[in-house]
């Protein structure tokens, strides 16, 4: 099913329940505004690439818009306008001062060298740089983008509106961070770029925190249970690093390399450094490959979908075995597999709270690493609450609890703020 066509069926089946005017629904789902700019660069060999590159904003109700930027071959506008979507509910739920934007450029990171990365991404800037900004909406990290990207839209913004760290979130900790020279056990806590600590590792963390939330009101923990993770970037890999220490046993991991299976448990950190060395787990030794297409359906306790969206649907829904989804990506079910699921008794949790950690982790005061950690323990904790009350209030599960807590929040500002001209 089409993101934007699912998103919006959530979006409506939550509007039912909170009995939301008619004209106040149109008016929450239509976006704030849509950007589309063509990119085009010299490549290295002096040829001309062009690429299109779009910036959704949703809605700033609550605050400033806010949200990742993806660079994907399958980045189109319904993607970007669904996922923009789900952040406007997401930072409601996590009841942090925010809206939702998203943005993305279709093109594949993977071919592009270095350099032919940072020009793509400052000609991007340059065609949104007056309608991005610290008060209006501030991009992040998502899928293909990282750390790099962020200082060099810091950079390239800052050319046009004065030295602006704060115009995106997720930027380097240290140089030798963006170089992945370093990993979370030996993090220095210089600050180059004015980078949050624990932002690399905060929607993996938020993924272990929502997730310990869940297992524990069905009287479980972490430990020992079997988790299979589809997506090894930054948040399944850290997800996996994470509930790893915490004793549970990460039986499978794909990638777009490969798959890879240990019925015992992965070694985590020898498959960090594996991926790490040989760009994706193909080829390491700790595990027996197995088809990458099978790993939603591998016999586990928790299935982790840590990479595109949806990935879980009708094709498949019926042949999960795993008890528990946590939506480390955003949107990985489909609204027909939440049916099928539903009727399975697999618990679901939902993106736009299970993935909320990285969005979360906005602070301006530098921190120590241990702080950020536990503020966002306590917000995953509260979010978690504040869902389950909403499941209590509208007899509904813990995807329609978030929809409910994240469109009410924003309705209620909505119709605050007014709409006089
Ligand atoms: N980064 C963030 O802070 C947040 C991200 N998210 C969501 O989490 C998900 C992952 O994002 P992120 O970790 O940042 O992205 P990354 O680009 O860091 O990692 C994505 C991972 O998914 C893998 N992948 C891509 N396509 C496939 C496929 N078809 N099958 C299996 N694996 C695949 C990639 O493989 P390879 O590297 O080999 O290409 C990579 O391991 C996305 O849905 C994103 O929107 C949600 C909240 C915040
Ligand atoms: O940190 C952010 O602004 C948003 C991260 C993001 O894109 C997401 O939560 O999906």
């Amino acid at each position: 099913m089409n993101a934007l066509v699912a998103t919006n069926r959530n979006f409506k089946l939550a509007s039912r329940l909170l009995g939301l005017d008619a004209k106040l629904e149109k008016s929450l789902l239509i976006p704030f505004r849509e950007i589309k700019v063509e990119c085009t660069i010299p490549k290295d060999d002096g040829t001309l690439a062009s690429f299109v590159g779009f910036r959704v904003q949703h809605d700033n109700a609550r605050g400033p818009m806010k949200g990742g930027i993806r660079y994907h071959p399958e980045v189109d506008p319904d993607e970007v306008n669904a996922l923009a979507q789900l952040m406007t509910w997401k930072t409601a739920v996590a009841n942090i001062p925010y809206g939702g934007a998203k943005g993305g450029i279709g093109c594949n990171p993977g071919e592009l060298s270095l350099s032919e990365l940072e020009r793509l991404t400052r000609v991007f800037t340059q065609k949104i740089h007056d309608l991005i900004g610290i008060h209006t909406d501030v991009p992040a990290p998502d899928m293909g983008t990282g750390p790099q990207t962020m200082a060099w839209i810091l950079d390239e913004y800052s050319k046009f509106h004065g030295h602006s760290p704060a115009v995106v979130t997720g930027k380097p900790i240290h140089v030798a961070l963006v170089m992945k020279l370093v990993s979370s056990s030996n993090m220095t806590i210089l600050s180059d770029l004015g980078g949050s600590l624990g932002r690399d590792a905060a929607t993996g963390r938020g993924v272990l925190f929502a997730t310990e939330a869940l297992l524990n009101e069905h009287g479980k923990t972490i430990s020992g249970q079997r988790f299979v993770i589809q997506g090894f970037g930054n948040v399944g890999a850290w997800a996996a690093q994470l509930i790893s220490e915490q004793g549970g046993k990460i039986i499978a991991v794909s990638d777009i390399t490969g798959a890879i299976k240990n019925s015992k448990g992965i070694d985590i950190p020898g498959l960090l450094k594996h991926a790490q060395e040989h760009k994706g787990v193909k080829g390491f030794h700790g595990g027996d490959p197995i088809d990458p297409k099978s790993i939603l359906v591998e016999d586990c306790d928790i299935l982790i979908p840590a990479a595109l969206g949806g990935v879980i649907n009708r094709e498949n829904a019926n042949d999960i075995k795993a008890k528990f989804i946590i939506e480390a990506a955003n949107h990985p079910t489909d609204p027909e597999a939440d049916e099928i699921l539903s009727k399975k008794g697999v618990v679901i949790l939902p993106d736009i709270f299970a993935n909320s950690g990285g969005v979360t982790n906005i602070q301006g005061f530098m921190w120590d690493e241990e702080k950020v950690n536990n503020e966002l323990k306590n917000y995953m904790n509260r979010g978690f609450k504040d869902v389950k009350e909403m499941c209590k209030t509208h007899n509904c599960d813990l995807r329609m609890g978030a929809f409910t807590l994240g469109v009410n929040r924003v309705a209620r500002a909505t119709v605050l703020r007014g709409w006089e001209a």
